[in-house]
């Protein structure tokens, strides 16, 4: 049978669930296209249709960063959830290198939590613009006052990140009891989704620039051939098209293209997409990997940056940094090494922003204004914005 194809009736935004382990973001996640699949514009998605991973039913944890999709009353949506252990920060920076909002699940018994406040950097790092705040498990306290005071320090925490604190919407909900049908906890869940159909404007989207897509994941279709998904960055692609797959650096020609399963003509800058590309191996392509017009980017191995050095009291390192040293850099979906020359000034001690000249490990594709993270050894050490590409 045919798949009927996508249309266009609503915006397209992407947005998706971020916050500590366990505080609640794939059980919002499920209870969200539950409360609009019983409105009528969304397909339910049980939770372990979301954490359907052999080792995160195991482990009681996501691990992959997995995609719903739903429609609101004036927005059609793609969500990611993803991971909030310590562990799969990784996947997490892939996740939100997409979005044009972020939901920050912050469970109101337990407050801001070590991946709270990381998520928030590297949301803001990323490029996310907007947070809307779920404060969740308001079910499991009586005590309203503890509530407002885990508002207060996510508030201040928004605050010190750049994204004014003050007028972000805090939203108390509980997925679980949405979940369950609870009328009252259902209607906090569409609050939630009102306040992010509000707050999170619609971005502007580059549709005449040339196409751009930063590779999320690869896959292979049976008979069929390789598949690259993510996130359009900007401009328009049509079946037919040829592109280039930087960092595969091989030319292919677009075949299929679709959107959660619906076969479409053309995806532009913001869709969530999965490209079917002629004769591409699949061990060719990489996460992290661009999909481009031909000839529209030059990738670049050198750069100049300011970089904030993060305190060890935000989960940074205790000690200095200097010329020399080479964390892995998060640009996009990419994660590749980098090797930092701090020129006269020499170090750099955590707590302080520096101007540094970095060269990758391999050429990606780079431009001014670009903003990366910085990790080593399973924790993020610095934040960074591209100031001029050489
Ligand atoms: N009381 C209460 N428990 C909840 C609520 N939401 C989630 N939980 C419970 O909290 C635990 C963790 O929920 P998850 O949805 O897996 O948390 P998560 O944030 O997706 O976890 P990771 O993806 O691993 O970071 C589960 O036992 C849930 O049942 C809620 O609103 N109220
Ligand atoms: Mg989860």
């Amino acid at each position: 049978m045919p798949k009927t194809a996508y249309v266009r009736t609503k915006p397209h935004l992407n947005i998706g669930t971020m916050g500590h382990v366990d505080h609640g973001k794939t059980t919002l996640t499920a209870a969200i296209t539950k409360v609009l699949a019983e409105r009528g514009t969304g397909t339910f998605v049980p939770f372990d249709r979301i954490d359907r991973a052999p080792e995160e039913a195991a482990r009681g944890i996501t691990i992959n960063i997995a995609h719903v999709e739903y429609e609101t009353d004036t927005r059609h949506y793609a969500h990611i959830d993803m991971p909030g252990h310590a562990d799969y920060v990784k996947n997490m920076v892939t996740g939100a290198a997409q979005l044009d909002g972020a939901i920050l699940v912050v469970s109101a018994l337990d407050g801001i939590m070590p991946q709270t406040a990381e998520h928030v950097l590297l949301a803001r790092q990323v490029g996310v613009d907007h947070i809307v705040v779920a404060l969740n498990k308001a079910d499991g306290t009586g005590d309203e006052e503890l509530i407002d005071l885990v508002e207060l320090e996510v508030r201040d925490l928004l605050t010190q990140h750049g994204y004014g604190g003050d007028s972000v919407p805090v939203v108390r909900v509980s997925g679980l009891r949405a979940l369950e049908g609870d009328p009252r906890w259902t209607a906090s869940v569409e609050a939630l989704l009102d306040a992010v159909d509000t707050y999170v404007p619609m971005p502007e989207r580059y549709l005449d620039a040339p196409f751009l897509l930063p590779v999320e994941n690869v896959l292979t279709i049976t008979g069929r051939g390789t598949v690259v998904t993510g996130a359009v960055e900007r401009g328009t692609v049509r079946i037919g098209d040829r592109v280039e797959v930087l960092g595969a650096d091989l030319e292919s020609v677009v075949t299929g293209l679709e959107t959660f399963g619906k076969p479409m003509e053309e995806a532009q800058a913001g869709d969530n997409v999965a490209l079917l590309l002629r004769g591409v191996p699949r061990d060719a392509v990489r996460r992290g990997h661009v999909v481009a017009a031909p000839g529209s980017v030059v990738p670049r191995r050198r750069f100049s940056a300011r970089v904030y050095v993060l305190s060890a009291r935000e989960g940074g390192r205790t000690t200095p940094v200097s010329s020399g040293y080479r964390p892995q850099f998060y640009i996009r979906t990419a994660d590749v090494v980098g090797d930092i020359d701090l020129g006269e000034v020499g170090v750099a001690r955590p707590g302080e922003t520096v101007t540094v000249n970095v060269e990758l490990g391999r050429e990606v594709p780079l431009e001014a204004g670009l903003g990366f993270a910085m990790r080593e050894g399973g924790r993020t050490v610095g934040a960074g914005t591209v100031t001029a590409v050489s």
